[in-house]
This record gives C-alpha cells, structure tokens and sequence, in this order.
C-alpha cells in the first residue's frame, strides 16, 4: 500500500490554480525531492497534504485513508508530519524545553500536564534525540541564540518525535550557509534512515537534491512536468528550461 497518494488535487486562488489536478503516489521508504521554480505550487502542495490549506478539489489519502478536511493535528497523530521553511521554536526556551515541549505536544499534553515531561526519562529521550541530530551540544542554548542550521536541525528533530511514518521538509536548506548544508543534510538523512521515516522535501538546491533524493517530483505552474530518479528528471529539457535554467537565470539577475 502506498504511504500518499492524491487523487486529481487541485487548489485555485481566483484565476490562479496553484495546484492542476495532481495525481501522486509515495511509496514507503521514499526519499523524494520537489522542485519547481518561484511560485509553482510546490508549498501550495504540501500546505494541503498536512491540513494547513484546505483543497478546492480532489483527494488525499494517507495510508490509505482520505484526511482531506482534517486539521494539522489531526494528520499529525495519524503520523504524517511537517517542518517549516522557517524553524517553528520557541525563541526563549532552551533547545532541550523545546524538544521536551514537542515530546508533551506528542503525547497530546495539555498545558497543565507540560510539568510531567520534565521527568528524568523525558530529558534522557530528548537528549537522545538531540543527540541523533548531531545537536546535542545546543541543549541548554536559549533557541533564539544558536545557529540557523542547528536551529533547523532542532525543528526537524521536533517533527520526528511523534515518531511519524512520513516527514514533509518544506526547504529544509534554506537561509543556511553554503558551508552547513551539507552537513545539515547528513544529519537529517541518517536520522531518517535510522527511522525508516518516508520523506518528501521542497528544495532549490539542486546540488542537495542530486546528493539525498531517490526521486524527484518537477513542478512547474501547478502541474506536475516530470516524475522519475534524479538523472532522468534533471536532465529532461523540459525540466531544465523550465526549472532548474529559470532557477539560474533568477539567480543570476539577483547577482547582477
Ligand atoms: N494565499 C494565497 N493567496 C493567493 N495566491 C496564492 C496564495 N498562496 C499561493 N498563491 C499562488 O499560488 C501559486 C503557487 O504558490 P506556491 O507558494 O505554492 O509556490 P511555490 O512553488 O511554493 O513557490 P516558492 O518556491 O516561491 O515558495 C503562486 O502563483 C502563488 O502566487
């Protein structure tokens, strides 16, 4: 049985439809990238898988079970999870009260039962965490004080300990320094084996989806433009004068 799987998902906003009927299957185990230049839909995508923006058609199976009209939280606990563009902690609690606060959330603490996730056994699995992460010396840092690519390592570590069946990254690269990235990635990829956690992840780094993906999905103006391993995706011409050649250009007129 496939892990996702949507079925003709389409989300208009007025004239502009974000997403075009998109059929997708992930199976479990994946690793697969989403590219897609400025405005493709990729976001829009993965907003409506994870409850976040409700579809204008279409449906979404998660194992096998529609979750279209479901909260975030919802599709959290059935085991589907997500990270943001930007890392989503609380700036003035230590790296460790976050990931104990992420513990609790998991458990569906309420606030007044948050004290009861401050046990020894709690620290010694958050710490363990941190630890797979490679971050485990950020601990006790205040959030808001550590590194950018540490602080996205603690966010994704976060999504992880729900202990979900699939992690949705969207552009878990992004605002890190050419110097970190890769190393940000090896982190989160030998946490991800380790769990067996299928993953889907947004990226413009082509260098970083090249290196990490089995597959890759090409958006292109709400439409899916090709599917496939990553050699045959990046070198479909279509996929190059449409996303990675528009990628460059951008890039290139930002530099000028
Ligand atoms: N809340 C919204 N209201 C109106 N239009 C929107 C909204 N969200 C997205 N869109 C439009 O939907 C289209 C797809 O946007 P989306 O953010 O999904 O693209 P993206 O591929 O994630 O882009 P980026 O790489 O810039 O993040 C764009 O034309 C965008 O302007």
């Amino acid at each position: 049985m496939s892990v996702l799987e949507t079925r003709q998902l389409t989300r208009t906003f007025g004239a502009v439809v974000a997403a075009n009927s998109l059929d997708v299957t992930i199976q479990r185990g994946e690793i697969v990238g989403v590219i897609g230049s400025n405005g493709a839909g990729k976001t829009t995508f993965i907003n409506m898988v994870t409850g976040y923006l409700p579809a204008t058609s279409g449906d979404i199976l998660y194992e096998g079970r529609s979750v279209l009209g479901m909260k975030p939280r919802q599709i959290t606990r059935l085991g589907l999870a997500r990270s943001f563009q930007v890392a989503q902690l609380f700036p003035q609690l230590t790296v460790l009260d976050n990931v104990l606060m992420a513990l609790a959330a998991a458990h569906e603490a309420q606030p007044s039962m948050l004290r009861h996730f401050e046990t020894a056994e709690a620290v010694r699995e958050a710490r363990r965490i941190l630890q797979a992460f490679g971050v485990a010396h950020y601990a006790d840092s205040e959030a808001s004080a550590v590194p950018q690519g540490a602080r996205k390592l603690v966010d994704i570590a976060m999504a992880l300990v729900s202990k979900p069946r699939m992690l949705l990254l969207d552009e878990p690269t992004s605002g890190v320094s050419a110097d970190e990235k890769f190393p940000l990635m090896d982190a989160v990829m030998a946490a991800v084996r380790q769990s067996g956690v299928t993953v889907l992840f947004v990226e413009h780094d082509m260098e970083v989806v090249e290196r990490y993906v089995s597959r890759i999905l090409a958006f292109y103006s709400g439409e899916i433009i090709a599917d496939g391993p990553p050699a045959a995706v990046l070198g479909n011409p279509r996929v190059q004068e449409l996303v990675v050649g528009k990628r460059a250009s951008a890039r290139e007129e930002a530099l000028a």
